[in-house]
């Protein structure tokens, strides 16, 4: 998908919401159980109550590897059933990996032809040679992590290499690899203080933002720092959205989490339509 097939999107939606498929078996209602494949029937039903509300999907692999063959099978069926009902939507694969070249293509191919994501999470320690074999696939993403919403962000990611912060570096250095055009960033809510630095270096890639909801960042921060003219953000909320409600109406309570989040949202997407 290219970016400005996505910005159409977000103007169309009036939303740049993106939902965290974490899904955790031991969070889904109990009903859910008794099916042959728990963590699919819980991402379909939030998939088909929460599709006109959101640009982006974005389930994280831990929660998937977590139970081995079948979980990967709940993933390659959660991503069957986007690609086929929902292929406009932007689909992130949350797998923050990072190795030498010749293992990177081969993430590369896993997640983008295998499983057909549009994107995938990328940690930047490892280096251009292994950034760069992600970024030779047209039309597909690399959302390299800048500065994570966590707390140990401080350790390494703020501290000063030379003049700048690491992860000014990352922004700026990586800018310069072969197909950069292809590059998002992942900045989080909880560092909304941040992003007028982080626009600086990159005005105009899009940016995944997580931390809004359970972990407490402000989504009017976030957007007063870091809107740009296409919007350039991507905003995820996981827990916040999918465990709003825990019973057997599960997916109507996602609804209306992420309702709220639109609704929010749809006021600073009019600023720049
Ligand atoms: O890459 C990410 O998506 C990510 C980066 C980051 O800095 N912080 C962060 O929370 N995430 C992910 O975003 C999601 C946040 O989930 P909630 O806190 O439940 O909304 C999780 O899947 C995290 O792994």
């Amino acid at each position: 998908m290219t970016t400005q097939f996505l910005f159409e999107q977000i103007k169309q939606k009036k939303s740049f919401l993106c939902i965290g498929l974490d899904t955790d078996m031991e969070k889904i209602p109990s009903h859910l159980l008794d099916h042959e494949d728990p963590i699919f029937e819980f991402n379909k039903a939030i998939i088909d109550a929460t599709h006109d509300l959101c640009v982006a999907y974005k389930p994280n692999i831990a929660f998937y590897e977590a139970y081995g063959l079948k979980g990967w099978k709940s993933l390659e069926r959660t991503m069957a059933y986007l690609n086929e009902h929902h292929p406009e939507i932007f689909t992130i694969a949350d797998a923050k990996r990072g190795d030498i070249g010749n293992t990177a293509s081969r993430y590369a191919k896993a997640f983008f032809d295998t499983l057909n994501f549009d994107s995938i999470t990328v940690a930047p320690y490892m280096g251009r040679d292994s950034v760069e074999p992600f970024l030779e696939f047209e039309d597909k993403h690399t959302i390299l992590l800048a500065l994570t919403s966590n707390k140990g962000a401080f350790d390494f990611q703020t501290k000063k290499l030379g003049n700048q912060e690491l992860y000014k570096e990352v922004l700026q250095v990586s800018t310069k690899y072969k197909n950069s055009g292809n590059l998002m960033y992942v900045v989080g809510a909880t560092k909304a203080s941040y992003l007028e630095e982080v626009r600086k270096l990159v005005p105009n890639h899009f940016l995944l933002v997580p931390g809004v909801g359970a972990q407490g960042g402000s989504l009017e921060e976030v957007c007063s720092h870091a809107m740009n003219d296409k919007v350039g953000l991507l905003v995820n909320s996981s827990r916040g959205i999918i465990y709003a409600s825990r019973g057997e109406n599960f997916a109507l309570g996602a609804r209306e989490a992420a309702q709220l989040l639109q609704r929010e949202m749809l006021k600073y997407v009019e600023k720049v339509i």
